[in-house]
């Protein structure tokens, strides 16, 4: 599917502009059908479009905001991504929109996986909005170069729900939403920001196998068109 590049002289114009897509599509969704999800990425880049987006006067109670993918870490641990998103999303205004963990306190992080799919299975069919993040290595979610689940993770075909993935790059165990689970979002989005991000984009979007840059597979087979937000 087609992507447009959307840049910005600054993070914190780019933060104020996709806060603002963001917000009128979940608007947009709630006057549709009376309810809005949106599945968000950890890492450092979002903290800031995080932020402002949780001041936006939407119907925040109608919202459900969950992880594109978690560390396999309770949420007191730093490395969690909801601790990302409980101290600048689930703020302000959007404090009061309702959050679903991946992350479960399971004997195995395949049993957490397991209960988290259980848990998600009603809400982002399709997502109203996905946010992806991507690493220097060309990862997006937890789909890592030499993922341990990576060609399940990215078969079209898999249904949709959240899977284990363990690599070299990633630290800890992650539990990861499926391609199918992300790609038909109605506002699918990559965030990245700075010059490097940016050489690592033109990388993915040349030739080479998805397996090694797997942010490939939604640049190549993504439903939905790919609105990548960059600034330096
Ligand atoms: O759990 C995570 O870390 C994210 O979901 C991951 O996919 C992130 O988006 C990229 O690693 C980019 O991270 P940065 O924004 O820190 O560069």
């Amino acid at each position: 599917m087609a992507s447009t590049l959307h840049s910005f002289a600054s993070p914190a114009d780019l933060a104020g502009s996709l806060a603002d897509k963001v917000a009128d599509t979940l608007s947009a969704a709630i006057s549709a059908r009376g309810t809005a999800s949106i599945a968000v990425s950890g890492g450092s880049t979002p903290k800031a479009f995080f932020q402002v987006l949780s001041t936006r006067d939407i119907a925040w109670d109608k919202v459900t905001i969950t992880l594109v993918d978690e560390r396999f870490v309770p949420a007191d641990n730093a490395r969690s991504n909801h601790m990302l998103v409980d101290a600048n999303l689930l703020q302000n205004k959007a404090k009061s929109a309702r959050f679903v963990p991946l992350y479960q306190p399971a004997a195995s992080v395949e049993e957490a996986a397991r209960l988290a799919t259980e848990k998600s299975a009603e809400i982002g069919i399709p997502f109203d909005v996905v946010i992806l993040g991507m690493g220097g290595d060309g990862h997006t979610a937890s789909f890592f170069p030499g993922g341990s689940n990576l060609a399940t993770a990215l078969d079209a075909s898999t249904p949709r729900g959240i899977i284990t993935m363990e690599a070299e790059g990633a630290g800890e165990p992650r539990l990861t939403f499926t391609f199918s689970s992300l790609q038909d979002a109605a506002l699918l989005v990559l965030h990245i920001e700075g010059e490097g991000k940016k050489d690592v984009l033109a990388k993915a979007e040349g030739s080479g196998d998805e397996a090694d840059m797997p942010i490939r597979a939604i640049l190549r087979r993504a439903t939905s068109p790919v609105e990548i937000y960059w600034a330096p």
